[in-house]
């Protein structure tokens, strides 16, 4: 029925009463005249709709993550993902429980060539009794086969994330040799997660769940689960930890450590929780940018785009970070302040501090990047707390430090020496100064909040509304 309003309008009139007129022919035409008039505007509609989004992502806040390897900003990448999308970080958990059983597997690659390499080096464990050990031995030995299903899976997980054959940790068998203690890394842009979760995963539940496809017999969950109970007895080994004792190891400080939640993760019912997705390890080669809408509005309620790069932090990877300088509006560095007895893995004869500390230096004294405000993190307090604490000494390692053996002075000292080179160049520079564990999610998620603060301030910057 049309309407009263419709009815008085003079103009539908007309074209009512020019429809009525019209012949079959006519009625044909002007109806292909009307379909493709619907068309254009159509596309018109979907070019404007394409323009806002375009103008909404060429108007994000660009950050760069920048720091070496290990310092932890895919890590600070997913807190932002935690803080943005809870539920998209989440819809990832499947892909995350595959990353789990790999690191838990370079784990014990580690501890099985540790303890392989003592045997070889025929060396006594003073406190253990012979016969004791005797018997371990025979034990680390038994255990060391009944391990070997997991090299199947570590390989059908690597090769299922599209990556080279080189990127397979070297040895086919345990232990390997530490040269062949390669890190999985992931490029970014290849689908590795989709790869992932097709191959291993066609069950959509379990997809969405993450949890182990009962009906996959394929699913490496359940070889990991079959092995629980070895790599149980390998990490608990009193044996074991006197080798690891001996050689002053920890490698439970290392990324990607989950040996302490063997029996969770084992279980057939496992399923990562964001902590676990926080702590995994997997190295990043290239550049990976990722979007997001902050929840957070600034003061005009304008909706705040940023867009994150993530980049690899090896000194090979260092060469392309620079051509995102131009465009960048926030640079979060992260600096692991634990690292101050560690050397790089790309060269160890550089100890990790210094080369923070250069890095650094090269990077607040770049004049294309003297107006960008930057964020620092000093990352990684847990780890330097529990340090200091088993009596690792700073001035072992930074001698000009003559400071007490404390987190607080040596927190302090360290903060004082990033200070100092981040205002050598440019006095005036907006530095942000973090203490952060990048790993705890309400500490971290809360200094973003004040990071996306920043950011606001950025945008409104942008738009001059500030000087
Ligand atoms: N205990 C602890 N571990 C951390 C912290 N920050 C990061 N990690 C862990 O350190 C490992 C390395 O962190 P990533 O975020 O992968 O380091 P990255 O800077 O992205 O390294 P590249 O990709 O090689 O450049 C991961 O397993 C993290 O879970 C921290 O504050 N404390
Ligand atoms: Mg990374």
């Amino acid at each position: 029925m049309p309407s009263a309003d419709i009815d008085d309008d003079p103009l539908s009139r007309a074209l009512a009463e020019e429809r009525a007129r019209d012949s079959p022919q006519e009625r044909k035409e002007r109806l292909e005249r009307e379909a493709k008039a619907r068309f254009q505007s159509q596309q018109i509609d979907e070019q404007i709709d394409e323009d806002r989004e375009k103008a909404k992502r060429d108007s994000a806040i660009e950050i760069l993550l920048l720091g070496q390897s290990e310092s932890g900003k895919s890590t600070t990448l997913k807190q932002f993902q935690i803080l943005a999308d809870q539920d998209a970080f989440r819809s990832q958990r499947g892909v995350w429980r595959y990353i789990v059983y790999l690191n838990l597997i370079r784990s014990v690659r580690k501890l099985l060539t540790i303890v392989s390499q003592w045997r070889e080096s025929g060396q006594d464990i003073p406190d253990l009794d012979e016969a004791f050990l005797a018997a371990q031995d025979n034990r680390f030995l038994q255990i060391q086969l009944r391990l070997s299903p997991l090299l199947q899976i570590e390989r059908g997980l690597v090769k299922s994330m599209g990556l080279p054959d080189d990127s397979l940790p070297g040895s086919p068998s345990f232990p390997s040799s530490p040269i062949q203690d390669q890190e999985y890394f992931v490029r970014p842009n290849t689908g590795w997660m989709s790869n992932l979760l097709g191959r291993w995963s066609g069950n959509r539940v379990t997809q969405i769940h993450g949890s182990i496809d009962p009906d996959d017999p394929d699913d490496p969950g359940h070889i990991v689960a079959a092995c629980g109970v070895d790599i149980m007895e390998l990490w608990n080994s009193p044996f074991v930890q006197a080798v690891l004792q001996q050689g002053s190891l920890r490698i439970e400080d290392e990324g990607g450590f989950f040996l302490n939640d063997i029996e969770r993760v084992t279980s057939p019912d496992f399923v990562p929780s964001d902590s676990d997705i926080v702590r995994c390890r997997l190295k990043t080669i290239g550049i990976s940018k990722h979007e997001f809408v902050l929840n957070r509005v600034d003061p005009l309620a304008r909706t705040t785009h940023i867009r994150i790069y993530d980049v690899g932090g090896a000194r090979s990877q260092r060469a392309t970070w620079a051509p995102y300088f131009d465009s960048v509006k926030i640079l979060l560095f992260l600096a692991p302040i634990s690292a101050f007895d560690q050397y790089l893995e790309e060269d160890p004869r550089v100890n990790r501090i210094k080369d923070s500390l250069e890095l650094w230096k090269s990077l607040t004294s770049n004049s294309i990047l003297k107006d960008v405000p930057i964020v620092l993190f000093l990352n990684k307090c847990d780890l330097l707390r529990a340090k200091l604490d088993s009596n690792v000494f700073l001035n072992k390692h930074i001698t000009s430090y003559n400071g007490p053996n404390d987190f607080q002075n040596v927190a302090e000292y360290l903060l004082k020496r990033f200070e100092k080179i981040g205002r050598n160049t440019f006095p005036s520079r907006d530095i942000h100064v973090h203490f952060t564990t990048a790993t705890d999610t309400s500490s971290t998620c809360s200094i973003l909040a004040r990071v996306s603060d920043l950011v606001i301030r950025e945008q409104l910057r942008d738009m001059r509304l500030l000087s």
